[in-house]
């Protein structure tokens, strides 16, 4: 997969070389290109940003500066990009998001700053590339930029050879749609504290039974409306009975 990243802050998007991410980047499981988007300025300024149409606080982001930015750069590659533009306003971001992005060749992410980005440069990338406008949570950063790094690695780590062990990401939250239950490993008491004896009992369908139970308890009181989108099949009659 090919990742690009459009933003005024490249160095924002440095810790995507770091550790795991990095080491996929360095062993080609996905290439990430991050473009300063001043580079497509032709001011002495190298201006992206002027005052919103209709007043109000804050500036707009030029969508003659992001046009080109676009073109440019998804014209790198033969493969139709799909665009991802990290808003406040966006569609909830959640785990079928990022397994259904980790199944395309190139994702494009454009970080907007200011109050956001022309709406106009979304409305004309729509003509030639699927475009998502997506949020990762109920709060304004100051930037796409955190968000395109959350999301990138969310579908990076879904991708073959990139997670050491792929097992974790079948089990991991959300995965069956339920929260994980706790973890723990040695020493077997810790301050008092001990570890659960099923999990010392070597018994492991007994483990399994116990772990969706942990599961589906955590779920019912953090995250009780996860219940309500479970597929039928997914709760049996002893789920139910909890
Ligand atoms: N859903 C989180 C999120 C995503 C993007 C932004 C944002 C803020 C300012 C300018 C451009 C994007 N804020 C919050």
């Amino acid at each position: 997969m090919r990742i690009d990243v459009l933003t005024i802050f490249p160095d924002y998007l440095a810790p995507v070389r770091e550790a795991l991410l990095g080491k996929a980047i360095e062993r080609g499981r996905i290439s990430v290109g991050v473009h300063d988007l001043r580079d497509w300025t032709h001011d002495v300024h190298r201006s992206v940003d002027d005052s919103p149409y209709g007043g109000g606080p804050g500036m707009v982001m030029k969508p003659d500066v992001w046009g080109e930015a676009l073109d440019s750069v998804a014209a790198e590659a033969a493969e139709t990009p799909r665009l991802v533009v990290p808003t406040p306003a966006g569609v909830p971001f959640d785990q079928r998001t990022a397994r259904r992005w980790a199944r395309e060749e190139r994702l494009i992410f454009a970080c907007g700053r200011y109050e956001g980005i022309d709406q106009r440069v979304i409305d004309d990338a729509a003509r030639r590339m699927p475009v998502e406008e997506v949020s990762i949570g109920d709060y304004v950063l100051v930037g796409g930029e955190v968000a395109a790094l959350t999301m990138i690695e969310a579908v990076a780590r879904l991708l073959p050879g990139v997670l050491g062990n792929p097992a974790s990401a079948e089990q991991d939250s959300f995965s069956d749609g339920l929260l994980e239950g706790p973890s723990y490993t040695r020493p077997e008491t810790w301050r008092g504290l001990s570890v659960p004896d099923v999990l010392r009992s070597g018994d492991h369908a007994a483990v399994r039974r116990w772990r969706r139970e942990q599961g589906l308890e955590r779920t019912l009181r953090r995250r009780p409306e996860l219940l309500d989108t479970l597929p039928p099949e997914e709760l049996d009659e002893h789920d139910r009975a909890l």
